[in-house]
C-alpha cells in the first residue's frame, strides 16, 4: 500500500508561514482526517502533498520518491484530488465531468476504455449521483455539485484521495453518506486524507486526526485522544461539550472561550 513521509515541510506563501515544520507519516488503507481552525495551513498541507506549492524546506515522499521530482502525470495517476469550494465554469453534463477524472489514465487522443468507463459508473454510483448523470453541472445544488466532483476524483481509481472539505454544502444524509464512502475507500487500501471541519464526523470516521494550528502539528492520533477538552480550548478557543455516542466521541462547540 502506499505511504507518503512528510519531513520537515516548512512553506510560506508570500511573507506569510502558512507550515512551519510539519512531519507525518501517512499510510494506505487509513482515513486521516485534517483539522484546524480557519488559516490553520490544511489546504497548503494538502496541495504540498499534491506538489501544487513549492516547500521552502523539507520534503515530501510518495513511497520513498521525492513528489517534487515525479512528472505531474504520475502525482495525477497517483492522487485524486477534491479541491476546495470548486467553481464550475463549463456546462458539461456530469457524466462527462466525471469522465475528466479518467483523464490522468488516457493516451493522448486516444478514446476511454470499457475499463474508463467501468470507473466512471462505479464512481457515480457510489455517489448516488445515477440521477444527475445527463444533468448539466452548471445548473446542479451546491451540494449535488459537491457529489459530482467526488465522483470525478473517485473514477481516477488512485492509491491516494486527498479531499477538502468534501462535506460542505452537504446534507446530514449526504453527509454521512460520503464520510462512509470515504471510510469504505480506506479500507479498501487507500490512503484517504479529508480535511473536514466537523468534529463530530471527523472523530466518527477517521482513524487518526492530525490537529493543525497556525501551520503545526498541535496533535496527531486516535480521535478521541485529540479532540480532548484542552486542545479545543488552545487551538479552537472554545469550550466544548464532548460525550460519546454509539462507541464515538461527540464534539459540541458550546461557547468561545471567556
Ligand atoms: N496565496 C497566498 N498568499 C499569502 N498567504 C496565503 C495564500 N494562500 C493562503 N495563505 C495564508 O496561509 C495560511 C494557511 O492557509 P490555508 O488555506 O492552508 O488554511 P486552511 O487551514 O485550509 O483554512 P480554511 O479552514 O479557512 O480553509 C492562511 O493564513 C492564509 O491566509
Amino acid at each position: 500500500m502506499v505511504k507518503i513521509a512528510i519531513e520537515g515541510l516548512r512553506i510560506s506563501l508570500g511573507k506569510h508561514p502558512a507550515l512551519r515544520g510539519i512531519d507525518a507519516s501517512l499510510d494506505g488503507g487509513t482515513l486521516i482526517g485534517i483539522i484546524g481552525p480557519n488559516g490553520a495551513g490544511k489546504s497548503t498541507l494538502a496541495r504540498a502533498i499534491l506538489g501544487l506549492v513549492k516547500p521552502e524546506q523539507g520534503r515530501v515522499l510518495i513511497d520513498e520518491a521525492d513528489a517534487s521530482a515525479l512528472p505531474r502525470a504520475t502525482i495525477a495517476r497517483t492522487i485524486a484530488h477534491l479541491p476546495q469550494g470548486q467553481t464550475l465554469h463549463w456546462p458539461l453534463d456530469v457524466e462527462r465531468l466525471v469522465a475528466l477524472g479518467r483523464l490522468p489514465h488516457l493516451a493522448p487522443f486516444s478514446h476511454i476504455s470499457g475499463a474508463d468507463q467501468a470507473a466512471i459508473d462505479k464512481a457515480i454510483a457510489l455517489t448516488d449521483v445515477e440521477a444527475l448523470r445527463h444533468r448539466t453541472a452548471t445548473e446542479l445544488s451546491g451540494g449535488e455539485r459537491a457529489r459530482v466532483l467526488l465522483a470525478r476524483a473517485l473514477a481516477v481509481e488512485a492509491p491516494v484521495l486527498i479531499a477538502d472539505e468534501p462535506l460542505a454544502s452537504l446534507d446530514p444524509g449526504h453527509q454521512l453518506e460520503v464520510m462512509e464512502l470515504l471510510r469504505a475507500q480506506a479500507m479498501g487500501g487507500t490512503l484517504v486524507i479529508a480535511v473536514l471541519h466537523d468534529l463530530t464526523l471527523a472523530a466518527r470516521f477517521c482513524d487518526r486526526i492530525l490537529l493543525l494550528n497556525k501551520g503545526e502539528i498541535a496533535a496527531d492520533g486516535d480521535p478521541s485522544d485529540v479532540l480532548n477538552a484542552g486542545n479545543l480550548a488552545t487551538v479552537y478557543g472554545v469550550r466544548a461539550w464532548l460525550g460519546q455516542a454509539d462507541g464515538a466521541p461527540v464534539v459540541i462547540p458550546l461557547s468561545r472561550n471567556p
